[in-house]
């Protein structure tokens, strides 16, 4: 496989529209809403890219359209300069996704391990290689070794969500999508699993979802900010987010202060011992 030319990122989206049949829709209303509208952005390799926005926004569409779970009505989305249908078709497990509701993102009657092998069967390891591969995952992600045998509900939330992240893993991606991964999850282990995130990003690059300004300033490298199906800013995080001339970002950042506070000091209490 030819190395990837490094000028060009790893992800872009050019002009993207999706709207979806409005079901309310009369002969005064259109009969399509639009959700997302002339998106563009790139997201160069090893980068982390926060996507935050109210509520109906669009980040969970435009998860579903990056994946190629959907298709955006019309505009680009390219992986290394090249359609993503045929990317993802010749890079197999190279992409990964953990959604929100780890619970039912994973086979009830399935271990641990069956868990993590579903996403070893979607990279290209020789089966011969699993046995080794799935403790040397969860040791990754900080899963005991004796969990391995463990059912999805014989497992803490933030244990289980853990797993679904070395499925994440496990294919060796270059990308992971995290919408809302860890939103539902205690404070002091959403502090923990972003730590995780952080020290295993190596070369991966992430979207990570979230309505949390906070948890994107420590993740991420940019933030795009979504308003109504459109980018309202796209800021870097280095630069000082408080600098930001944007109303929404304000409003945003004036919303989350109490919060903050909070994080900060869960973080430093997390316990060591995995959730
Ligand atoms: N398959 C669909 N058919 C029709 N409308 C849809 C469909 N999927 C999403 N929508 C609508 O698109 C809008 C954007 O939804 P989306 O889930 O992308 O927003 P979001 O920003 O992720 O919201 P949240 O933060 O609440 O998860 C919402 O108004 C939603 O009702």
């Amino acid at each position: 496989m030819p190395a990837p030319d490094s000028a060009v990122p790893f992800l872009s989206l050019r002009h993207v529209h999706k709207s979806y049949p409005d079901h309310q829709a009369t002969i005064w209303r259109p009969r399509r809403r639009i959700i997302l509208e002339d998106l563009s952005f790139d997201l160069e390799r090893g980068s982390i890219l926060g996507i935050l926005g109210e509520s109906g926004s669009g980040k969970s569409t435009l998860a579903r359209l990056i994946l190629g779970l959907e298709k955006p009505d019309s505009g680009q989305i390219l992986f290394e300069g090249q359609e993503g249908g045929a990317w993802r078709a010749g890079h197999r497990g190279r992409i990964s996704v953990v959604f929100q509701d780890y619970s039912s993102s994973v086979n009830p009657g399935f271990r641990v391990a069956d868990i993590i092998a579903e996403g070893l069967a979607a990279g290209a390891q020789p089966r011969s290689a699993w046995l080794s591969e799935i403790p040397a995952l969860m040791a990754r992600v900080q899963v005991p070794p004796e969990l391995a045998g463990r059912l999805p509900h014989q497992l803490s939330g933030g244990q289980l969500q853990r797993v679904c992240i070395a499925r994440a893993l496990a294919s060796k991606p270059d990308f992971i999508v995290f919408d809302e991964a860890i939103s539902s999850l205690d404070l002091p282990i959403q502090a923990r699993i972003l730590t995780l995130l952080r020290e295993i990003r190596g070369n991966m690059s992430y979207i990570f979802i979230t309505h949390d300004i906070q948890m994107a300033t420590l993740l991420c490298d940019q933030i795009l900010l979504l308003r109504h199906g459109k980018v309202a800013a796209l800021l870097s995080t280095k630069s000082g987010l408080g600098q930001s001339a944007s109303p929404y970002l304000r409003q945003l950042l004036a919303s989350t202060v109490i919060f903050h506070s909070n994080f900060e000091a869960a973080a430093e209490t997390a316990s060591p011992v995995p959730q």
